[in-house]
């Protein structure tokens, strides 16, 4: 029997996005101690402090001679090379006025010498003598502690740490820091119409691609996906396979089902759920984007059409996993200048796969392949969105549009 389509209450973009940050930020994440070579782009949990100053030793900038300054009154000067410093090698005594030792980039500057010159600018007499002409304008010493007191703060709470601060921490000899645990995601794709990889096509059967590209986005933006199920349309498989998740994911991803149709099981989900965040957004693709809280997880249903699953999962759960990690999202966004003009007309802010070209003073958005949300040929080739804005105006080329330019792209 037919059942009447619920009004659902439509929400914006934005307001969709702060009602998933205050969600998000209610959500603690645990903490564990990783390898700092397995470290990329982890989350430190806890200030990370230098152990003793950098550099430990005054060093020197340049090959060349390292000397006394007060040896350099008049010119041309001559000194005594007493002895040789490349990297690595220390001198056990102080440098006194009169000498100079041979020492390389990076060598230990014995005490008593207080300026390296370098060796472009002298000249050896013979193999011991050594002849200054020029004053010189700078020490061309790395003092201890320059770059770093002991205690100074690495790298701070909260920090996405990236190459850089690996080797930084390696410079420090740590090896082991402390992180967020990954959000753990559980994935169920929903849909009496899917296939399993390998299984014949048949009519009115398709193969689920949107179980992968959600893994795979989980898994780039920094999560581990705990669970990934694909079910037929049915209330009972989805109970069980959100009873198999409950305990051990932070986020579920629900996708297809969140219509108005007679199948649409993730819809009444959400209806039964503590709190429901959205179920409608005023957005085409992915208008029927749901988020709710339930038993202290927090579901995303993004719809079952490609495009939509797409753009929904950037402008939602990349968001969402971004604010769970203490992060901003990396979806750039900014002001894009359309490269044609777009004549289709819509109620809602239509968000369009393109791709951008930075030029000199502004950046070109234009479209990539289909606009239609259930055409996937542009997922692998979109750079960004655009939003073509609600009304019924053709949007002219050069319009100025907002743009969210898609991070690992
Ligand atoms: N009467 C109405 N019908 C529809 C409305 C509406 O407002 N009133 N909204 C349309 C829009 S817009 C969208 S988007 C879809 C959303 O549907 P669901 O998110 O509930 O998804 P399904 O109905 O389950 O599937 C839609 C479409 O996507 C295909 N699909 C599903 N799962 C996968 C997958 N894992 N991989 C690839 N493709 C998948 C599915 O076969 C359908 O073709 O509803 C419209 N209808
Ligand atoms: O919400 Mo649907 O993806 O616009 O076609």
């Amino acid at each position: 029997m037919y059942t009447p389509v619920d009004k659902r209450n439509d929400i914006t973009i934005d307001e969709a996005r702060n009602r998933i940050a205050e969600s998000m930020s209610k959500l603690t994440l645990g903490t564990e101690k990783v390898n700092v070579d397995n470290s990329d782009h982890r989350i430190i949990a806890e200030d990370v402090t230098a152990t003793h100053d950098l550099p430990t030793f005054r060093r020197s900038g340049y090959d060349g001679f390292a000397l006394l300054s007060s040896d350099l009154t008049s010119f041309p000067v001559q000194l005594k090379v007493v002895g040789n410093i490349p990297a690595g090698a220390n001198f056990d005594r102080p440098l006194v006025s009169g000498e100079a030792v041979r020492i390389m980039t990076g060598g230990y500057v014995p005490d008593g010498a207080d300026l390296v010159v370098m060796l472009e600018t002298t000249k050896m007499l013979d193999d011991d003598t050594l002849e200054i002409s020029e004053r010189q304008k700078r020490d061309n010493i790395t003092q201890i502690g320059s770059f770093f007191k002991q205690g100074d703060v690495l790298l701070s709470k909260d920090t996405e740490i990236n190459p850089g601060g690996i080797s930084l921490l390696s410079a420090f000899d740590i090896h082991e820091i402390t992180v967020y645990k990954k959000p753990r995601i559980g994935i169920i794709t929903t849909g009496s119409e899917l296939l399993h990889p390998g299984e014949d096509i048949v009519n009115g059967k398709i193969f689920n691609s949107n179980g992968p590209l959600i893994k795979a986005l989980c898994t780039e933006n920094g999560a581990d996906v705990f669970g990934y199920t694909q079910i037929k349309d049915d209330p009972e498989l989805l109970r069980q396979a959100v009873k198999d998740l409950q305990g051990k994911c932070d986020v579920i991803i629900t996708n297809g089902g969140v219509s108005v149709g007679d199948y649409d099981i993730i819809a009444d989900l959400a209806k039964s759920a503590d709190e429901l965040l959205f179920n409608k957004i005023q957005m085409r693709p992915g208008s029927v984007t749901t988020a709710f809280v339930d038993k202290g997880i927090i579901y995303f249903g993004l719809s079952g059409n490609p495009g939509a699953c797409f753009t929904g999962f950037y402008l939602y759960v990349e968001y969402a996993l971004r604010v769970l990690q203490k992060q901003k999202s990396r979806c750039i966004e900014c002001q894009g200048t359309l490269n044609e003009e777009y004549t289709k007309t819509n109620m809602y802010d239509r968000i369009l796969r393109g791709q951008y070209h930075i030029d000199s003073d502004h950046i070109e958005v234009g479209r990539v392949g289909g606009d239609q949300s259930d055409n996937l040929n542009n997922l692998q080739r979109a750079t960004c969105f655009f939003e073509i804005p609600r009304g019924d105006s053709v949007t002219p080329a050069g319009s100025v549009l907002r743009t969210w330019l898609l991070p690992f792209k």
